[in-house]
């Protein structure tokens, strides 16, 4: 709802009320509506103010109306409504004026902001575009250059910067509510004409067509096959070349083909699972609003390499005091020269101040004797592992928390060897840890509440998703990607080239294609766990069956042929060189798959990009369905965030769960049938959960949960 107060001196107060954000639901609009007319209305009144309750002005159109048919008064007629008042009407923002927040507040005639507000136009983020009027009164205010930054990326930008585009007439770091006040009764009686944007010409530089070509070319190659960017910038041509009303009419039908589509549900989608994946409970029953988090000042990393290196950068961007730890001298001279650089670099990325001297370095893992919470990023390797966890038990205070960044091993195992088992959990990062969105905090059986809460508390401070995941090899990322990548080197051996995979890949909308990727981590790093797993190695027989099931070598034969990617300039293509980046397709690759073939009685057959896609994400959906039914994963959206935020599935397809939803279970099903009952296709055996979704009628995936908890209940997963 939105109340109408009269202020002393003939200004009408407006507040939006709905919270936690003050969305625009269908009672806001009607309120907000009812209220502008009774200011219209009433001879006494000569300014108007808007204003949102509890320090937000409004985050926007109500999302979670999206889904259902929508009613109350449209956003478009009430904002030109607004706008013609002819009284003036001012946004006093505080909080944020976001998505049609700030479409709102674009229909007023002025803005006023307190210094800490956020403003911008995220539809796009959403799968829409601002469909307010947004896409066209924005360029009219602040020239088609810097909306068309602002549209296309969604990116929220700071009252200081919002004042310097033009977006806001005044900045204050006091009430915003009673500078707005005081403004509009100064203004009062003054001609509106030039406040009311709609009817200015949109300011563009002279080579407007070839800037939109170039904006158009790069929000295409940014997220590839996503329509709402595109979208946008053909909203913003209308706007730089026609009449604002034929921009509307543009605007609307864009909207119309956005609104509807699968993109933008999924999206939205992601924006919610964003937000479940925080509400975190164990099958323990400990949750997010049951357990408590210890506040932490005062960490240490154990072990310098890429990942150690950019965990320390991540915390002490937080403003915690990490002392980060290297046995090796010369890995610690190179840390301790390198990691201050990234500190300095990833600050100025983020538009912080670089935090002073929070980092000291140290060979000695006695120094960490006074931190509340060690991170151990040593080698992958768990006999180190388990020496590493006992010696960190011996020297910690008790009650530290003691965390490995893992990408699979058993937490357990490591939890075992000291003193305080509750107080061990994964925090498994994503390279560069420092910018990477992603943490999964891992609980074995013996974590306590406390310590999920407090590793969740802490990836949070450091701008991560956290998805707080169950103890088993690969936990939920990498083991789902096992079938995925397993797929994929079965697709060589049957015909495939790297690059048509890769290519499949692209095309679906993964940044990097299965191969590409190998080539960028490092070939080396499957071949070490393979070894340890005893697939590989001196002894092991060179067949394409190993423990009892269909396996590839092909992978291992790059590396002992020293193709080791990136790193060595060969892999599954080929580069300028050692750290060469660009990859090009490579004959040595073609012969190896024909020799290999060959020597296999392997035939090559044509394979399309359709059954490409299918081997390999529907192998690694189906591996989700058994997450879910071992419990591993609370539910469908846990997934989908780790997926989104870590593998670089493409936002626009809402994660592989929620696209097994798009795609149909039944037809998923179907096609995991098909490929399983090929002689030579195993691993693809469906899972039961999948099974019982199909049979009680493919319920959507926001049901899934409470479907689980059904059929566990009755002992039926
Ligand atoms: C014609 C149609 C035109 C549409 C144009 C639009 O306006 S589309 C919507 C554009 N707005 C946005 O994209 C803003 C989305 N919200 C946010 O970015 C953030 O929520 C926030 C406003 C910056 C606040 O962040 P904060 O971290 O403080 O809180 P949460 O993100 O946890 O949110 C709190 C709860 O509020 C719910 N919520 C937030 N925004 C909306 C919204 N626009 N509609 C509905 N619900 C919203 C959010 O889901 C949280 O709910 P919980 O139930 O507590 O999880």
């Amino acid at each position: 709802m939105a109340r109408y107060s009269r202020l002393p001196g003939s200004v009408a107060l407006i507040t939006l009320h709905n919270p936690p954000v003050n969305a625009l639901s269908a009672a806001v609009r009607q309120g907000i509506v009812d209220a502008v007319q009774r200011a219209l209305k009433d001879p006494k009144v000569t300014s108007v103010v808007i204003c949102g309750q509890n320090g937000k002005f409004c985050g926007g159109a109500d999302i979670r109306e999206f889904a259902g048919p929508m009613s109350g008064p449209p956003l478009v007629p009430m904002i030109h409504a607004i706008e013609a008042v002819d009284k003036p009407v001012a946004a006093a923002i505080e909080g944020v004026a976001l998505g049609g927040g700030l479409e709102l507040a674009l229909g007023c005639h002025y803005r006023i902001a307190h210094s800490k507000a956020v403003l911008g136009l995220p539809e796009v983020t959403l799968g829409l575009l601002p469909g307010a009027g947004g896409s066209q009164r924005l360029p009219r205010l602040i020239g088609l250059t810097a909306a068309l930054d602002l549209i296309t990326t969604g990116r929220h930008v700071s009252a200081a910067e919002a004042l310097k585009l033009g977006i806001l007439d005044q900045v204050t770091d006091n009430n915003a509510v009673d500078l707005a006040v005081e403004f509009v009764r100064s203004v009062a009686g003054q001609p509106l004409d030039s406040r009311r944007l709609s009817t200015l010409p949109c300011p563009c530089p002279p080579d407007v067509d070839s800037l939109l070509d170039k904006v158009m070319s790069k929000v295409r190659q940014r997220s590839r096959g996503a329509l709402a960017p595109v979208a946008c910038v053909q909203a913003l041509r209308a706007a730089a070349s026609l009449p604002y009303a034929q921009g509307m009419e543009k605007e609307r039908e864009l909207m119309a083909t956005l609104f509807n589509s699968g993109q933008a549900r999924a999206l939205q989608y992601a924006f919610f699972s964003q937000r479940v994946v925080g509400k975190w409970s164990l099958p323990s029953g400990a949750s997010w609003d049951n357990s408590t988090a210890r506040t932490i000042s005062k960490a240490a990393v154990i072990g310098l390499g890429t990942m150690g290196r950019g965990i320390v950068v991540a915390l002490a961007l937080t403003g915690i005091s990490v002392v980060a730890v290297e046995t090796q001298e010369k890995q610690l001279a190179e840390a301790s020269r390198v990691v201050p650089a990234m500190l300095q670099r990833e600050a100025g990325r983020r538009r912080l101040a670089t935090p002073p001297g929070v980092i000291s370095f140290s060979s000695n893992l006695q120094d960490v004797s006074e931190v509340e919470l060690v991170i151990e990023a040593v080698f992958e390797d768990m006999s180190l592992k388990l020496q590493v966890f006992k010696h960190l038990a011996s020297v910690c205070r008790p009650g530290t928390l003691l965390c490995s960044n893992t990408s699979g091993l058993d937490i357990d195992q490591l939890a075992a060897v000291t003193q305080s088992p509750g107080l061990v959990v994964g925090m498994h990062f994503f390279a560069p840890a420092h910018v990477m969105k992603l943490l999964e905090v891992v609980y074995g059986p013996r974590s306590s509440p406390e310590a999920v809460a407090t590793a969740m508390q802490l990836g949070k401070r450091m701008g991560k998703v956290g998805v707080a995941v169950g103890n088993c090899p690969g936990f939920v990322g990498n083991r789902m990607l096992k079938p995925y990548l397993e797929q994929a080197n079965f697709l060589l051996e049957e015909g495939a080239t790297p690059q048509q995979v890769d290519e499949a890949l692209e095309e679906f909308g993964f940044p990097m294609g299965v191969f590409r990727m190998s080539d960028l981590s490092g070939l080396d790093v499957g071949w070490r766990i393979r070894k340890e797993a005893g697939l590989t190695g001196p002894g092991v027989e060179s067949t394409r069956t190993r423990q009892g099931r269909r396996y590839s070598p092909l992978p291992d034969q790059m590396c002992e042929a020293g193709r080791l990617g990136q790193k060595t300039g060969k892999g599954w293509y080929q580069y300028d060189g050692p750290g060469g980046r660009v990859a090009r397709s490579d004959p040595w690759v073609d012969i190896f798959l024909e020799t290999y073939r060959a020597e296999h009685g392997l035939v090559a057959r044509s394979i399309t990009p359709e059954e490409i896609l299918e081997r390999c994400l529907y192998a690694l959906i189906n591996e989700g369905f058994n997450i879910l039914q071992d419990a591993v994963a609370a539910g469908p959206e846990d997934i989908d965030a780790i997926y989104v935020f870590g593998y670089g599935w493409p936002r626009h397809r809402g994660g592989p769960m929620f696209h097994a939803g798009q795609v149909g279970l039944g037809r998923i099903l179907e096609r995991l049938n098909h490929h399983h009952s090929h002689p030579d296709v195993p691993h693809l055996k469906p899972s039961t959960l999948l099974r019982r979704l199909v049979a009680a009628g493919s319920p959507p995936v926001q049901k899934w949960r409470e479907f689980i908890n059904k059929e566990r209940v009755h002992s039926q997963l």
